[in-house]
């Protein structure tokens, strides 16, 4: 038996061009002699398709798209295709067996997942436990991503017949997910004993990135193959049918990535498949010499080529030479397209437009956006000219506390370091300096100039400005988001890590005051196993502020409903 592994990357959506890539596929495995060829879940339709699901007309071209296939495929391999089926009003997330021109068999997922970025049961019927397939005379289960997360779906399939499992999946990187799949699938052959085969989707689909890294566990729970992870890949698998069942024998094992390199490319992958898959010619960013817009423009560069990024200085009378320096520098490193286009005519412009209306105010905070707004703006026209989408650069750090400007630096149409706090931006930047990933378009060696990494972080906004001016250092402000937004602490067990309470209070309200900001921000790759997105959904309006055992009254938007007070007051602005 060879049962090819097609860990391919779909568009949500191009039934027509999924088909297509499934048809090159299977000719191809049809000529390595395959017997079947398995896709991704729901590959013929691109994966999640969300809402799509519930229209009729999607529903109605999945099924001609599918007999379509069938037909073309007629000769060579069996296909298990993940696809929509609609049966009796009800749509299920299912997988077909295609063979000899024919839609032979449907079975459909039963376990669907309805927690942190998934939402199945909106789009989705529940099918009931699965049966085996015959696929030309073997029984083969096929239990559809999460039916493997518990253990009743294999299970079910042991006990009625199956002889190898065949997991098709969605999985979406985070951080974590090799590790967890990995012990899920162990958990699953042991329970069962049978072989199984993980096959994974490869690519990125808006906020999501999945990474392939598909692979073949035996009965005996040795690794027998591992695809590579973030490209595509065709492997066909040979199958012998052995005293206790069915083995399959060694083949290819990849190296993975982890840590910061597996990180970076999910931001690679992610970013690069947005702008193609979305038609953009490029990119456009602004480059300030900070860590973040070059740690952006280093990946975007990784992802798309030199060719394809544009960098932008917009100077102030606040820009440092040292800005101005390590910008230049960063951009002739990643040899990219750099230019400079001041922003004080337009700042001067915008103050005079103001001045009777701003009369007798003193210069605060308002002044300072207006900068990052005029850059925004200029940028977003660049974006208009030549039609290179518009990167925005905010990190987790920054989202999580408000810590950027509406319609200023949060201009953008989408944000590959969104999911990354600052830390982990500094650590991402140096590895790239260190190592160039597997397939990048970027150069090798220092792409990111020393000084960046070493400096102040600082906004440039006023003079002497640092962000540690209204922020806690990063190390202690990441310390309590991770605790507070991937771990959901109690505030008086974040204290207990070390950090004062004045502190932790403060960061937990501009945690829950910047909600609105990122209600509006662009959409940015899922790296943790907590996104600000479809992971961790909090209502903007919302007066729920922790009580802390010996905590003093303390003056805050929940003390005070009905007042502007407080829930409107900047971040700057001691409280
Ligand atoms: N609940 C709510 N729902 C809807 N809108 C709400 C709102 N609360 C305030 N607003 C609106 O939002 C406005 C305040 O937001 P916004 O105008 O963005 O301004 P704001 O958050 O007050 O200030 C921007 C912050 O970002 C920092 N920054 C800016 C640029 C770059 C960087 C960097 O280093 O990366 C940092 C800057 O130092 C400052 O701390 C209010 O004036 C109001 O119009
Ligand atoms: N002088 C500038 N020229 C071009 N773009 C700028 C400039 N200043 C800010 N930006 C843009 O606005 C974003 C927010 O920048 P800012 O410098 O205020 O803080 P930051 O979050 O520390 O980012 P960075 O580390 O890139 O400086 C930058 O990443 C960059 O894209
Ligand atoms: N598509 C799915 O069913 C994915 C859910 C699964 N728990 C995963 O992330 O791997």
């Amino acid at each position: 038996m060879r049962i090819a592994l097609a860990q391919l990357n779909a568009t949500v959506g191009d039934l027509a061009g999924n088909a297509r890539r499934a048809a090159e596929a299977h000719a191809k495995a049809a000529a390595l002699s395959a017997d079947v060829i398995v896709f991704p879940e729901l590959f013929l339709n691109g994966y999640p398709p969300e809402d799509l699901v519930l229209k009729p007309a999607f529903q109605d071209a999945t099924r001609a798209e599918l007999e379509r296939l069938a037909t073309a495929c007629a000769e060579g391999p069996a296909i298990l295709m993940g696809t929509i089926w609609r049966k009796d009003g009800k749509v299920y997330n299912a997988v077909a067996l295609l063979d000899r021109g024919r839609i032979e068999a449907i079975t459909a997922k039963a376990e669907l997942p309805n927690y942190g970025v998934f939402d199945e049961k909106r789009v989705f019927a529940s099918g009931p436990m699965p049966g085996p397939l015959n696929v030309r005379g073997v029984r083969i289960g096929v239990p559809i991503c999460e039916d493997i997360w518990t253990p009743e779906a294999v299970e079910t399939l042991a006990e009625t017949g199956a002889e190898i499992i065949i997991s098709p999946n969605g999985s979406p990187f985070d951080w974590h997910k090799p590790d967890t799949r990995m012990n899920i699938a162990v958990a699953r052959v042991t329970e069962s004993g049978l072989p199984l085969a993980y096959l994974n989707q490869v690519g990125g689909q808006d906020e999501l990135v999945f990474d392939g890294a598909s692979f073949v566990l035996n009965g005996d729970r040795s690794l027998a193959v591992q695809l590579p992870a973030w490209r595509e890949a065709l492997v066909v698998t040979e199958w012998q049918h052995t005293p206790s069942g069915w083995r399959c024998q060694s083949g290819e094992v990849a190296k993975l990535s982890d840590g910061s390199a597996a990180a970076y490319d999910a931001c690679v992958l992610g970013l690069r498949d947005y702008v193609d898959k979305n038609a953009f010619p490029g990119v456009v960013l602004g480059l300030s010499g900070g860590i973040d817009s070059a740690l952006v423009a280093a990946i975007a560069v990784d992802a798309l080529g030199p060719d394809r990024v544009h960098a932008v200085m917009l100077p102030s009378k606040f820009t440092s030479d040292d800005s101005l320096q390590d910008a230049a520098e960063c951009a002739k490193a990643l040899g990219i397209r750099y230019d400079k286009v001041s922003i004080e005519p337009a700042v001067a412009g915008l103050t005079w437009s103001l001045k009777d209306l701003f009369a007798g105010t003193n210069s605060d905070i308002t002044e300072e956006n207006l900068q990052s707004r005029v850059r925004g703006t200029i940028l977003m026209a660049i974006s208009n000219k030549f039609g290179a989408m518009l990167v925005t650069t905010g990190n987790k750090s920054e989202m999580s506390v408000g810590y950027a400007t509406l319609y200023g630096d949060m201009n953008g149409g989408f944000n590959p370091i969104k999911d990354l706090y600052k830390t982990e931006v500094y650590a991402l930047s140096r590895w790239r300096n260190e190592q160039r990933p597997d397939g990048a378009f970027g150069p090798q060696g220092i792409v990111i100039p020393e000084r960046i990494l070493t400096k102040a972080p600082t906004a440039e906004l006023r003079a002497n400005q640092t962000d540690q001016d209204s922020l806690p250092p990063y190390d202690a402000l990441d310390d309590i988001l991770v605790s507070l937004v991937e771990k959901e602490m109690p505030v008086a067990a974040v204290i207990a890590r070390g950090h004062t309470l004045e502190t932790v209070k403060k960061v937990e309200r501009l945690l829950y005051l910047a909600e609105y900001k990122r209600r509006q921000a662009a959409p940015g790759v899922k790296i943790s196993s907590r996104n600000f997105g479809r992971d961790r959904r909090y209502p903007i309006t919302n007066r729920f502020r922790e009580d802390v055992p010996s905590e003093k009254p303390e003056k805050t938007a929940s003390a005070e409903p009905g007042t502007r007070d407080g829930a409107r007051t900047h971040p700057n602005v001691a409280k």
